[in-house]
């Protein structure tokens, strides 16, 4: 079973090293996005590079450890080899209205998958129709994601209204529901929270709830760690962001770059959500084909001085949870 957890690290680096070069940004989002206006991060250097440190603000200690892992993986161990030159990303339309779907896509020149965000609270189906209808109308090919938001009979009635979809991501909240989705859509299942949250990842697979897996290097540990769970899950990957700063995003690349197969777009243009980014020339995330590059970090915006304070402390929580036998090194 894999769970999701730290990568081989060998050594742990110490929290002084850690803390030497942290620095802590604030980058201000184009679009409220997963109801994030302004994105925090933690970057700090490594001698392999740049690693970003950026669990969700409400995220646990436990579950934040997983990401500063991935974050020293970057850091200390750099990429894995690469199989490929260049990754092709979709564009990512947040759960806007209708009318500004043609602004949101602007951003995503050359994109010819767009992933359209569906069920989000407070709003209707009438609402998801309408924005994936203006959204095929510019982009070839269309995947949703509810993110969990869908009961079985909802998720089945919303998806008969979408039209052709390339997949429908996390439908619902269950394993058991994902697969009882599955049996009644003809739509591709792919698999996020079920992945990302979970204890077991295979569980998915044993249930018969996806057919498509979808993985972030972050939430998952590292690079290394997406590409374990590659090797052991016999479905097609889509490596997606966790709305990382372009350091996170390189991490994502890099591991994408790096999977024996790669048969769709991934969610790793983020980048275009954000009115800034810690590197003025970042690795492309403004173009629909990204390639793995070392990122230089360079003026970055940087967050109030009790949110650096609120970081550090995090990061040294995390890292005694690394540092706890057995947890890291391996
Ligand atoms: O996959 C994409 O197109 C972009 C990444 C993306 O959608 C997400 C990034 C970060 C947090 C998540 O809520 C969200 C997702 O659910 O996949
Ligand atoms: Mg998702």
């Amino acid at each position: 079973m894999v769970k999701p957890g730290p990568p081989v690290v060998l050594p742990l680096p110490a929290l002084g090293d850690l803390l030497a070069t942290a620095v802590v940004v604030a980058l201000p989002m184009r679009v409220r996005f997963r109801g994030i206006a302004v994105r925090e991060a933690m970057l700090f250097r490594g001698p392999a590079g740049w690693g970003e440190f950026s669990p969700f603000i409400e995220y646990g200690d436990e579950e934040a450890s997983a990401w500063l892992a991935a974050g020293i993986e970057a850091a200390w161990l750099g990429p894995p080899p690469a199989v490929r030159d260049a990754v092709e990303v979709n564009a990512t339309v947040p759960a806007v209205p209708a009318s500004q779907v043609a602004g949101v896509l602007a951003r995503f020149p050359g994109a010819r998958t767009a992933k359209v965000k569906v069920a989000e609270r407070g709003q209707s189906l009438r609402d998801d129709i309408e924005r994936v209808a203006a959204v095929r109308d510019l982009v070839d090919l269309v995947r949703v994601d509810a993110n969990g938001g869908w009961r079985v009979d909802q998720a089945v009635a919303a998806i008969g209204q979408l039209g052709e979809l390339e997949y429908v991501e996390q439908p619902c909240a269950t394993v058991e529901e994902l697969a009882q989705v599955r049996r009644r859509v003809s739509a591709p299942v792919a698999a996020d929270e079920s992945i990302r949250k979970a204890d077991d990842p295979l569980r998915v697979v044993a249930a018969g709830a996806a057919d498509i897996a979808v993985v972030k290097v972050a939430p998952l540990g590292g690079m290394r760690r997406v590409l374990e769970l590659a090797e052991q899950i016999p479905l097609p990957i889509v490596v997606s962001s966790a709305l990382d700063t372009a350091v996170g995003i390189g991490a994502g690349v890099a591991a994408a770059a790096a999977l024996p197969g790669l048969d769709h777009a991934c969610g790793l243009g983020t980048g275009a959500l954000f009115a800034d980014d810690v590197t003025a020339d970042p690795p492309a995330p403004r173009a629909s084909m990204l390639t793995p590059t070392a990122v230089i970090v360079a003026d970055p915006p940087l967050a109030a001085p009790d949110r650096e304070l609120w970081w550090r402390q995090r990061l040294a929580r995390c890292h005694a949870l690394l540092a706890t036998p057995g947890r890291h090194q391996s």
